[in-house]
């Protein structure tokens, strides 16, 4: 059963009322809308960008989003686009969960970046950032005017209510709030914490399936769109916005959550990644995590994303005279990984729930030693299954900065790189 909280498909031109007869019929912006309303465009490709990738939606709602007091910056230290201050060690590094706040903390307040390239200046690159938290958005409302905001809860569902709509998320559901849109999150369990990448390039986007065909990974039916959602409330509340870089915020009289009614194609979407249609080897060999891929950003070169999530969900292993974990490698693009469940195959130990690695261009890397062992000398005859797993990759054409935050971070693991250090010399040269 459809759930009627949500449209289903990804990048449709959705229409949606909470008052029915609200979208004004064969036209965008009438010289009076219905219930006294105000229209308003909001974009999210430039106006002529090609049809196929244009994107925008039109909100009717309560107040336009002009109506704020004036901007002031916002002190929140821990969220910024300052990466790679110190140069970038080439060493792999991974973190432990970010440790969950003692004193009240909402989403915005307990967002904290971990790395990124690029900029939102530049339009191209990525923040990579992570959230603990233990209290709802009270009377505050937040936006990115940098990127749209991919966000992958691990622990605790959030509640995001966005001026287009409400998104409930758990852990293995992930959700793309659209550059510019407003939003509140709430937090129905209490303590959580999870990922965010702001995406500074192109919008994400289901990748091309080439001879996988029309079928197979993320299919765009799995991918659900609120209905419109209204707040009629007035009070003295903050908005916040993520602009060129930095935090700003302003008093606002109402809240921005005001749409009654919009149409268009520039919306959030959500995602349960249980949804995923696994498709791998069914002969041998450990195939590339191209074939993991939910969403993609496309660069101007073709096939090297700004930015690319892969998912390592549940799944048969079946391959013959194959080492089945992820092989050894190392890789032009750069690797972030977080775990949103279970254990990863290819880190028998250290990478735990909320935890994060990062590898960087070049940097080798692979299963750990006991993974190495292990698998190694598995019985292929019979198949393996992955259950209770759910991890996943930021992957992105340029090099991840660490900030120095969490390059300098307590929950740093300094010997990572002691995972590898028991792997043996096997080599037996012929006699
Ligand atoms: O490094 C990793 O664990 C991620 C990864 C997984 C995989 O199956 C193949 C390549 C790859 O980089
Ligand atoms: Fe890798």
């Amino acid at each position: 059963m459809a759930d009627s909280n949500y449209m289903s498909g990804f990048g449709n031109e959705f229409a949606t009322e909470a008052i029915p007869g609200t979208l004004p019929v064969g036209r965008n912006s009438p010289q009076k809308v219905a219930h006294g309303l105000y229209a308003e465009q909001l974009s999210g490709t430039a106006f002529t960008a090609p049809r196929g990738e244009n994107r925008r939606s039109w909100l009717y709602r309560i107040r336009p989003a002009a109506m704020h007091g004036r901007f002031e910056p916002f002190a929140q230290p821990r969220l910024h686009e300052r990466f790679g201050e110190a140069p970038v060690s080439p060493d792999q590094m991974r973190w432990d969960p970010l440790p969950l706040p003692e004193a009240p903390t909402d989403f915005v307040e307990g967002l904290y970046t971990v790395a990124g390239n690029g900029g939102s200046g530049l339009r191209t690159g990525v923040g990579i950032h992570l959230y603990a938290a233990n209290a709802t958005m009270r009377g505050r409302y937040f936006y990115s005017a940098d990127g749209e905001l991919l966000i992958v809860p691990q622990l605790g569902r959030l509640r995001i209510a966005t001026e287009l709509g409400v998104l409930e998320l758990e852990p293995q559901e992930i959700a793309v709030v659209p550059r510019g849109v407003r939003f509140r999150v709430e937090l129905p369990d209490g303590p959580s914490r999870g990922y965010v990448c702001e995406n500074y390039g192109t919008l994400l986007r289901l990748p091309d399936l080439g001879p996988i065909g029309a079928n197979g990974l993320a299919n765009p039916r799995d991918f659900l769109t609120p209905v419109a959602a209204y707040e009629d409330l007035e009070g003295s509340f903050e908005l916040i916005a993520k602009f060129d870089g930095h935090l700003w915020h302003a008093p606002i009289g109402h809240s921005p959550l005001d749409v009654v009614a919009w149409h268009g194609n520039y919306a959030p979407y959500k995602y349960d990644l249980r949804r995923f249609n696994t498709i791998g080897s069914i002969s041998f060999d450990h195939p590339d995590p191209s074939i993991f891929l939910v969403l993609t950003s496309p660069t101007e070169t073709p096939g090297v994303g700004n930015l690319d999530l892969a998912i390592f969900p549940p799944r048969w292993l079946v391959q013959q005279d194959t080492f089945r974990p992820p092989w050894f490698h190392r890789n032009v693009a750069s690797e972030f990984m977080g775990l949103v469940h279970g254990a990863y195959d290819a880190k028998a130990e250290g990478f735990a729930p909320g935890g994060c690695s990062l590898h960087n261009c070049m940097t080798g890397h692979g299963p750990d030693a006991a993974t190495f062992e292990k698998a190694s000398t598995a019985d292929l005859s019979k198949p393996d299954v992955i259950t209770d797993t759910m991890a996943f990759m930021f992957e992105t054409r340029l090099v991840l900065r660490p900030t120095r935050q969490a390059v300098e971070a307590a929950h740093r693991q300094r010997d990572y790189q002691a995972c590898w250090a028991g792997l043996r010399k096997h080599f037996t040269p012929p006699a």
